[in-house]
C-alpha cells in the first residue's frame, strides 16, 4: 500500500469510492475475489488510428487500474482489441467498419487491423499506460461467441434473413443503464428490417447471399461474423469469469453497447446481474467544434502532438487535470500549460531522484500522502491528487530519501514518470526544426562567451541566428530551460 509508512502515522486506507453508472451513485469498490481487482475496458476499433479522445479513455482505465493496484488489490485488466464486427453505427445499421476501410483502401482486412493495433500499442506505450494482463483480439474469440450465442438463442433470440438478433423484451430491466425510460433513446436506432423492437440487435451478422467477406465464418446461423456487443460479453467472460469487477468505457457506450452487453450478460447467467459489479465511463474530449470523432474525418492523433515539440506525458497530464466523468476541451494552449506543469514538476523532482527511497516518517510528507490517497479514493479525483504531488515535490528542508518514496508512491498512480524523465527528453525536437540540439548548444556557449565579454553585438547577432532558425533563446527562465523551439 503506497510508500512504506509508519506505525504511529495513518496507513493510506480510505475507502475507494467510485462513480457507478448502473446506480449513477458512488459505490464502495469491494472486490468479488478477496484481494482481487478485475478490469475490463472496451478497446479500440482498429479500422483507423486512434485520436487523442480515444486515448482519454485508456488514460482514465490505466489511471483506475493504477490506483487499484496502489490500494494492495492484484490487479487483471483487459482491454479487447475489435478487429470485426464494429458497424459505422453503433446499433445496427451501417457496413463493418473494418470491411470498409479495407474496401476504401484495397488492403488486406487483417493488414489494416495489425497496422492501427500497433499504432495504438505505440500510443499506449508514450503515455505510460501500463501493459495490461491481456489483450483480447475479437477475431480469436470467434468459437467461443457463436457458443455463447447458442446458449442464449433459444430463450432470447430469434432469426432473419440478415442474422440472429437479440429479442430485448425478453429482459425486463433492458436499458437500465442508458436509463431509456422513453423511446427517445431508441429512435435514434436505424430499423432492420423485421426487427420485433427498434432496440433490438444483431449477435450474429449473415453474409448477404452473393457477398463473400474478408473475414466470415460458420455458424449454426449461416455463414457470418459477430456482432460487436457480443464480443465484449464473451471476452470479458472468457478472462474475468461473471461476475467481474469493473467494466469501463467512454460514455457513449452508456447509451447502447454496454446496455447490449449487459442484456446479453443478464440472458447468458440466467439472472438479473449485469456481469460487472460497477460500470465506469470517461466523459468526451471535445474540441470548440464538438466530440473529437474518428468517423468525422480530420482529428488529432498523439504523434501530431509530439510532432509539434509537446512530450506525450504532457497529453497524459492535461487529462489528469481534469475529472474523467468532466468534459475536456482540447486547446493547444491547455496542452502548452500542461507541458510547462509537467517540467516543473520534473524538475523540482530531479534533486531527489538519485536519493536512496526511505520510510515516510515526517509529518508534513505523510499528511500530504493521507491527502493524496484521500483524493485518488474518491472516485479517481486527480486534479487534486496533482496539486498534492506538486506540494511534495516543491516541499524544501525535508529527508531526500522519504521524498523520494512519496514521490514514487504518488506517481505510481499518476503515471507521468516525474522520478526518470529527463530533461533531454522534455526538449523535444519538432518534426519542422531544421537545426540540431548540438549546433544550438554551441552557439549559445559562443554567445555565452559574447556577453561575459560584455561584446554584444556579437550576442544578438547569435541570437537572431538562433531565432531565424526557429529557436527561441529564454534568458532568465526560471527553469533554466535556456532555450525552445518555436512551434
Ligand atoms: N472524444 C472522445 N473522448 C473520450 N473518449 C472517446 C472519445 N471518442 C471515443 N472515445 C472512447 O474511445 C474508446 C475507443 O473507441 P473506438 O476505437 O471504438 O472509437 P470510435 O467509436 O470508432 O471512434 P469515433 O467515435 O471517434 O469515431 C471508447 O471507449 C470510446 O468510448
Ligand atoms: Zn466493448
Amino acid at each position: 500500500m503506497g510508500a512504506g509508512m509508519t506505525d504511529d502515522l495513518p496507513a493510506p486506507g480510505a475507502p475507494l469510492m467510485l462513480f457507478d453508472s448502473l446506480t449513477r451513485s458512488l459505490q464502495p469498490f469491494a472486490p468479488v475475489h478477496p484481494g482481487e481487482a478485475r478490469v475490463y475496458s472496451c478497446g479500440p476499433t482498429v479500422y483507423n488510428y486512434p485520436h487523442i479522445g480515444n486515448m482519454r479513455a485508456y488514460v482514465f482505465a490505466d489511471t483506475l487500474g493504477r490506483t487499484l493496484s496502489y490500494k494492495g488489490y492484484r490487479l487483471t485488466h483487459v482491454i479487447n482489441i475489435t478487429d470485426v464486427g464494429h458497424l459505422t453505427d453503433d446499433a445496427d445499421a451501417g457496413e463493418d467498419k473494418l470491411e470498409k476501410a479495407a474496401a476504401e483502401k484495397a488492403q488486406s482486412i487483417w493488414d489494416i487491423a495489425r497496422h492501427y493495433t500497433e499504432a495504438y500499442w505505440q500510443d499506449v506505450k508514450a503515455l505510460n499506460i501500463r501493459q495490461p494482463a491481456h489483450w483480447s483480439i475479437a477475431t480469436d474469440y470467434v468459437p467461443q461467441m457463436i457458443e455463447f450465442a447458442k446458449a442464449i438463442a433459444d430463450k432470447h433470440c430469434y432469426e432473419l434473413d440478415s442474422g440472429l438478433y437479440f429479442d430485448t423484451a425478453t429482459i425486463a430491466d433492458y436499458g437500465r443503464l442508458a436509463r431509456h425510460s422513453t423511446d427517445e433513446g431508441e429512435s435514434r436506432i436505424d430499423p432492420v428490417d423485421g426487427k420485433r423492437h427498434p432496440a433490438d440487435f444483431a449477435i450474429w451478422r449473415k453474409t448477404p447471399p452473393g457477398e463473400k467477406r474478408q473475414m466470415e465464418w460458420d455458424s449454426p446461423w449461416g455463414r457470418g461474423a459477430p456482432g460487436w456487443h457480443l464480443e465484449c460479453s464473451v471476452m470479458s467472460e472468457a478472462l474475468l469469469g461473471f461476475p467481474f469487477d469493473i467494466h469501463t468505457g467512454g460514455i457513449d457506450h452508456r447509451e447502447i453497447h454496454h446496455p447490449n452487453e449487459i442484456a446479453q450478460n443478464q440472458a447468458h447467467s440466467c439472472s438479473d446481474a449485469s456481469g460487472a459489479r460497477i460500470w465506469m465511463h470517461n466523459n468526451f474530449l471535445v474540441e470548440r467544434s464538438g466530440k473529437m470523432s474518428k468517423s468525422a474525418g480530420e482529428f488529432l492523433r498523439l504523434q501530431l502532438l509530439i510532432d509539434k515539440g509537446y512530450h506525450p506525458l504532457a497529453y497524459r497530464l492535461m487529462c489528469l487535470q481534469a475529472h474523467y466523468r468532466s468534459e475536456l476541451e482540447f486547446s493547444w494552449e491547455g496542452l502548452g500549460a500542461a507541458f510547462t506543469r509537467l517540467k516543473r514538476l520534473v524538475m523540482a523532482a530531479a534533486p531527489v531522484r538519485e536519493a536512496q527511497a526511505a520510510d515516510v516518517s515526517d509529518r508534513r510528507l505523510a499528511d500530504l500522502l493521507a491527502k493524496f490517497d484521500a483524493a485518488i479514493s474518491d472516485d479517481l479525483n486527480t486534479p487534486i491528487a496533482l496539486t498534492l504531488i506538486e506540494e511534495a515535490a516543491a516541499m524544501k528542508k525535508v529527508d531526500a530519501g522519504q521524498k523520494r518514496a512519496a514521490l514514487a508512491a504518488m506517481d505510481a498512480v499518476l503515471g507521468l514518470d516525474l522520478l526518470t524523465l529527463s530533461r533531454e527528453a522534455l526538449r523535444i525536437r519538432p518534426k519542422a526544426a531544421v537545426i540540431g540540439e548540438a549546433e544550438i548548444e554551441v552557439r549559445l556557449t559562443r554567445r555565452k562567451e559574447a556577453r561575459a565579454a560584455k561584446d554584444f553585438a556579437t550576442s544578438d547577432a547569435l541570437r537572431d541566428e538562433l531565432n531565424a532558425a526557429g529557436v527561441e533563446v529564454m534568458d532568465g527562465d526560471p527553469l533554466g530551460w535556456d532555450w525552445r523551439l518555436d512551434n
